[in-house]
């Protein structure tokens, strides 16, 4: 269990899948270019207006006050002008920054939506071995983290990269004519920061996916012991999942700690970058004039220019950190989102179509993923079921009975043979009208968090008041449905837990009743169920398996021995094969089982 969970952060990882997550998450924010591009515009704008203009108007005021000589009745003729564009770069600047947020703002919230939906979608669509193989807890999380990486990056693109990068360039164009000297100095310095601090980058960016893997697995276990607490509690293991829990958290504290020790490391290389753009400032304000000849004016602007590019840096290690952060933290879902789906549709597959329900498995031959080919569930089954037939499958544990039924709901794909309904391959068709034309009620009864009315007609929503009531009565759920105070608005907890085993269980067939598919496939539907409410609900099976083809797994042979025909399986191959009394008369497997079932139900009744 959750073995690709334990392999996920020791995947795929490094710039390969930095660069598909930006991939990702470039392609939702393009679907938004217009807003896009007002962003970008009005967060240049606002670096123009209120960290460019204002330093050259002041410079300019300097040198104007330095000449002198402007007599009281010309100063507002003299300066009025830079007091308005002073004002005018102010006003706005501020517009700029306030739409700013605006856009930044839907932005997040058009791409959350939509990268919530991609991930949703993949894993909603993958197979069932792909979620066998996983927490789900794990899969919630990277999830979130996934959409949260999303709203952390297009943010600090918003609010310091691209600032940042614009003060770059509108510093070193507008110095660049007025002290050439001073800027090839500045750009130098920080040509050798910006190579350093990649290279610190790429040694973080690994230690980041490994950190948020570690958090991913952390959310795995907890959601693994807490769905599981009945188990941890009835066997008083609550300090062997402490522990397990702990270690967990010890790999999310180990992780995070080198993380952090090298996001120092990119913090001091920023402070002495900003330490070095200061001192270079220094030098060129007290020489400047003498050296090369440069104005007071120019002067107060390279230290103001400076300056306004130091403080942004001082945000740049928290900047990098929110980066690394944000793709260590979407790095599993990117994984995710990239693997091949394993039971896929072909392209333009067609819908199946039912015409008479005749299901023939032939030459199947089937292994789950992570077992070897030795270890084949079925090696070359066939098994033809004409329509209409109701055969119960029985055998023992582990024998195939339920690996068979997904296998005809197309839950995972053959090794070798093929399915076929109605002499369509069912592995040509699209899968969700292949399930659509089943009514699948499983060993366990899957219940949704939902009131009991959502649950039974899951199967069919748009199912009316009276035929929900009608297939709760026929499921016979009614009679405990309508003791409940909210009747069938009742809410059933997650995973039905607020309901008995047998209440599931008629849950579940009610749905089944209600979804009226002309193929029937029930595995142990009524194994939780009392002999007194399996009567009760056998007399509404019988009906709903009438004129439909029914696959019955059961270990309690009374509930298949009515049926046309009994398969019995045994390590994956059809060992007998017959109606009930044909198999008691052949003294063979079934006949030993039944003869000791049946004693017991006599003993017990
Ligand atoms: N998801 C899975 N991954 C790997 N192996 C599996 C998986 N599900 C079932 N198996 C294995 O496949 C074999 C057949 O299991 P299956 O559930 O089909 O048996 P069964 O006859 O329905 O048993 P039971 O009567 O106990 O329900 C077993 O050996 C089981 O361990």
């Amino acid at each position: 269990m959750a073995q690709a969970d334990k392999r996920g952060a020791r995947g795929t990882r490094g710039p390969s899948v930095t660069r598909r997550t930006l991939a990702h998450f470039w392609r939702v924010t393009a679907t938004q270019g217009l807003l896009f591009a007002a962003d970008v515009l009005v967060t240049v704008g606002y670096v123009f207006f209120l960290t460019f203009v204002n330093p050259l108007v002041v410079g300019q005021i300097v040198d104007a006050v330095g000449a002198g000589g402007v007599a009281p009745d010309e100063v507002l003729s003299t300066f009025g002008p830079y007091v308005l564009a002073l004002v005018g770069a102010n006003v706005a600047g501020q517009a700029c920054s306030k739409l700013q947020d605006y856009t930044v703002s839907k932005l997040d919230i058009a791409g959350s939506y939509e990268l919530g939906a991609l991930a949703f979608d993949t894993l909603a669509n993958q197979s069932m071995t792909f979620h066998a193989n996983r927490y789900g807890g794990t899969l919630v999380s990277s999830t979130s983290k996934f959409v949260a990486a999303y709203s952390s990056l297009i943010r600090t693109l918003t609010y310091t990269l691209l600032p940042s990068a614009a003060s770059i360039v509108f510093t070193i164009g507008m110095l660049a004519p007025l002290v050439p000297v001073y800027v090839a100095l500045l750009s130098v310095i920080l040509v050798v920061y910006v190579v350093v601090v990649f290279k610190l980058y790429r040694k973080i960016l690994p230690l980041n996916a490994e950190a948020s893997a570690a958090q991913n697995r952390l959310s795995g276990e907890l959601s693994d012991s807490i769905t599981n607490i009945m188990a941890v509690k009835t066997s008083g293991r609550e300090s062997y999942e402490r522990a397990l829990f702990r270690r967990a958290n010890e790999d999310v504290r180990t992780t995070s700690a080198a993380r952090m020790s090298h996001t120092i490391r990119t913090g001091a290389t920023t402070s002495t970058l900003i330490v070095l753009m200061m001192a270079l400032t220094a030098v060129f304000i007290v020489g400047g004039h003498a050296w090369f000849g440069i104005s007071a004016g120019t002067l107060v602007m390279i230290f103001t220019y400076t300056n306004n590019l130091a403080n942004r840096f001082n945000y740049f290690n928290s900047m990098f950190q929110q980066i690394n952060q944000a793709l260590g933290d979407a790095h599993d879902l990117t994984v995710i989102l990239d693997e091949p789906r394993l039971v896929a549709d072909d392209e333009g597959a067609p819908d199946l179509a039912v015409t008479s329900g005749a299901i023939d498995f032939d030459d199947v031959r089937f292994h789950y993923a992570d077992a070897s080919e030795r270890d084949c569930v079925f090696d070359g089954l066939t098994l033809r079921i004409p329509a209409g037939q109701r055969v119960g499958l029985v055998g023992r544990s582990g024998s195939g009975k339920t690996t068979l039924t997904t296998l005809l709901l197309r839950l995972q794909d053959l090794q070798g043979g093929c399915i076929c309904i109605d002499g369509q391959d069912i592995a040509h068709v699209h899968q969700v009208s292949l399930r659509r034309q089943i009514a699948y009620v499983p060993q366990e009864p899957l219940l949704f968090h939902r009131s009991i009315r959502e649950n039974i007609s899951y199967s069919r929503p748009e199912a009316t008041e009276d035929e929900v009531v009608r297939a709760a009565r026929e499921a016979n759920a009614l009679e405990f449905v309508e003791r409940l105070p909210d009747g069938l608005e009742t809410q059933v907890g997650e995973r039905g837990v607020k309901l008995s085993g047998g209440q599931r269980q008629r849950v579940a067939i009610a749905r089944a009743i209600l979804m009226d598919a002309p193929i029937l496939v029930l595995d142990e539907a009524t194994s939780a169920l009392d002999s007194e409410s399996e009567k009760l609900i056998q007399d509404a099976l019988e009906n709903l398996m009438r004129g439909r083809t029914s696959i019955v797994v059961a270990h309690r042979l009374s509930t298949v021995a009515s049926l046309d025909r009994i398969v019995v399986l045994s390590e994956g191959r059809i060992v007998e094969d017959g109606t009930h009394a044909a198999l008691v008369a052949a003294g063979g497997e079934y006949a030993r089982l039944w003869g000791r079932q049946s004693g017991s139900f006599l003993g017990s009744e």
